[in-house]
């Protein structure tokens, strides 16, 4: 069916300007993003922290706590989805929760004055309870805030584009990547908040109305489907093609076809969470094994945890060369790799990462000291005697003996236990150089040591020590410097981010692609619930237990993702991709229906294009 020309130039989507083919109000969008993880990144680098040394939580409810919250965060979207979808409107719901989310920090921010409850000012909160409360509330109003927003605002950015820009929009996920990403790197480095850019845009936005609570008429549709198929559960009843095709008796056709496309990608994500379980591991397992690595580069000092920063770093120089060189090189060898098989391609990579995390662990493991186990003991025997002593110990299978430091020979001699190690000193603390200065009364020496990274010593101080200019103080080395050097993890990163690049950057576009209109920030909510669960796994597994052998477990987690993106690489090839605006078009003209303004904006670019084809010249003016 032809439109005649008088309707074809009726374009009620808002003409916006722009800029290189770009939407100008994309800016404000990428610089709100920009701003918001800049904002996140930046607290949540120093969340374990705050509960490690503020609130005096030990590692493991530090680590917990952390892991529930970064699940909340992703978990969240769905309220901020339907919120857009159904009532507000995406760029209301960015601008309240915005504001949250500012309560949220501040919040934060005060739970971390321990003046408040200091009454004795010794420096200790006095109360301990309500520093908890409030920061559990800062943090609760943060992931409302965070997770809210982050599904409208990549939907909002997609909204922006026209049907004439699908390139560029294809960019723009990428753009909002690299966004997000040098938000969270530069948030390290400084912390002023400016999401009052994206206000500043206002006025250049398309904003797309919501469409009544289309999330409670999805979940009736769905509930009718179910309930009408039980009911006609009787062969006698003739099967129809699709189990939500069981709600046409009341429901609109456009709904169904709607959920029908939003069921199919959600049903495709079920695999998705492995990927983030692997990826998520960098904030706990990787940067604990940093800690038992050299992070001396010679120039500087790397801290474990700022090892983490290697991820943002390669996403902004990966993006690009994907986009602009790698991507296009494949299609031009004449491979098709469309989004699924970039994303199965991800997973393969992020699999490839933990092999090389498991590599790098075993050189680690072959530089750990002996650690007792539970039904071991250590025993260390230092001897100061000026002579070489013999030491006798009584057979004991269970012993494990190290001697340091000087000379130890077991013969017949009582020794005495000097320290007792149990792990590697955390943070692979241990500055490269220290001066210690002793005294006692007017008595004073000075002496300086070079340390190395993850090492432990013990010094000990004979009676001398002040006659001879703390010349005879003896120093053992309870464990050897960290000797594999912390850039052996570079190669674990690389390929990480390669295959967060691959499989991310590439989901976030799909997920926009794939949805129809008015469920937009529904189904972005649903990519990051991916990560939810993912997060969620991690817990789990580092509630459970780990295996005895940390490269064991990394290889475990390598095969499982392995045997899932097999899965979903199955999944895929069964599914068609649809263009939504085009199933919708056709489901209203089936019913009859005149086509949504959207479709008769595509339809006049069409007639354009037909025009300029046949060299006719015709303009048409929007109006
Ligand atoms: C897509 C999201 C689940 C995660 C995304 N994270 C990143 O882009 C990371 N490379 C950032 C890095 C600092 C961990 C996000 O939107 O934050």
């Amino acid at each position: 069916m032809r439109y005649p020309p008088t309707l074809l130039i009726i374009a009620t989507k808002k003409l916006t300007a722009e800029c290189c083919g770009y939407p100008i109000s994309i800016f404000f969008i990428v610089v709100n993003e920009f701003c918001e993880r800049f904002s996140y990144y930046g607290m949540r680098a120093v969340l374990v922290l705050y509960f490690r040394y503020f609130l005096l939580w030990d590692d493991d409810l530090a680590t917990s706590i952390y892991h529930a919250f970064v699940a909340l965060c992703y978990l969240t979207p769905i309220l901020g989805a339907i919120i857009a979808d159904s009532w507000l409107g995406k760029f209301k719901t960015i601008i309240y929760l915005s504001i949250v989310y500012a309560i949220g920090q501040v919040t934060m921010a005060i739970s971390t004055i321990h003046d408040i409850t200091d009454a004795n000012r010794d420096g200790t909160p006095d109360n301990f309870t309500f520093h908890i409360a409030l920061s559990m509330l800062g943090l609760i109003l943060i992931a409302l805030g965070t997770g809210g927003i982050k599904p409208c605002v990549a939907a909002f950015g997609g909204d922006q584009f026209q049907e004439h820009q699908s390139r560029q929009l294809n960019t723009f996920f990428s753009v909002f990547y690299l966004c997000i990403n040098a938000g969270s790197l530069l948030s390290t480095l400084i912390t002023p908040v400016l999401r009052v850019v994206f206000i500043a845009g206002s006025g250049m936005y398309v904003k797309t109305d919501p469409e009544g609570n289309i999330m409670w008429s999805v979940c009736k549709c769905i509930g009718f489907a179910i309930k009408n198929r039980f009911r006609h559960r009787s062969s006698s009843y003739p099967k129809r093609e699709h189990w939500m095709d069981w709600a046409n008796e009341k429901y609109d056709k456009l709904l169904i076809a709607q959920i029908k496309m939003v069921l199919k990608v959600l049903f495709l994500y079920i695999p998705l969470p492995m990927f983030w379980t692997l990826f998520d591991q960098k904030g706990s397992r990787w940067t604990l094994q940093a800690t038992t690595m050299s992070g001396d580069f010679g120039a500087f000092i790397l801290q474990p945890d700022q090892m983490q920063t290697v991820n943002p770093i390669l996403i902004l120089t990966l993006v690009p060369i994907m986009d602009r060189l790698i991507f296009p090189l494949i299609q031009k060898c004449g491979l098709n790799f469309s989004p699924l098989k970039r994303m199965t391609v991800g997973m393969l990579f992020a699999a490839m990462a933990f092999v090389s995390a498991a590599l790098v662990q075993i050189e680690i493991d072959k530089t750990l000291p002996n650690f007792p186990s539970s039904s071991e003991s250590q025993l260390k025997v230092v001897n100061t005697y000026s002579t070489t002593l013999n030491v006798t110990i009584s057979p004991n299978e269970h012993l494990l003996i190290e001697s340091f430091g000087v000379q130890l020979h077991t013969s017949k001699h009582t020794y005495s236990t000097i320290s007792y190690v149990k792990s590697k000193p955390r943070e692979g603390k241990n500055a490269i150089r220290r001066d210690f200065v002793l005294r006692h009364g007017e008595q004073w020496c000075e002496f300086s040591r070079k340390f190395g990274f993850g090492a432990s010593y013990t010094f000990l101080i004979p009676s001398t020590v002040f006659s001879d200019d703390c010349e005879s103080i003896t120093e053992v080395e309870d464990m050897k410097p960290n000797s594999v050097h912390m850039a052996l993890q570079i190669p674990q990163y690389f390929l990480i981010t390669t295959g967060e690049v691959m499989f991310s950057v590439t989901g976030l576009q799909f997920s926009y692609s794939q949805a129809p209109k008015n469920m937009k920030s529904v189904l972005q909510a649903g990519w990051l619930c991916t990560n939810a669960v993912g997060n969620i796994i991690v817990l789990i597994v580092a509630e459970l237990g780990k295996l005895p052998k940390q490269w064991a477990e990394y290889l475990l987690f390598a095969s499982l993702l392995v045997a899932v993106s097999i899965i979903f690489s199955i999944m895929a090839y069964f599914y068609t991709y649809i263009d939504p605006a085009e199933i919708e078009a056709q489901v209203r003209k089936e019913q009859g229906l005149e086509p949504e303004e959207m479709e008769k904006e595509t339809l006049e670019m069409e007639e354009k294009d037909e025009d300029q084809k046949n060299e006719q010249g015709v303009k048409q003016t929007k109006i």
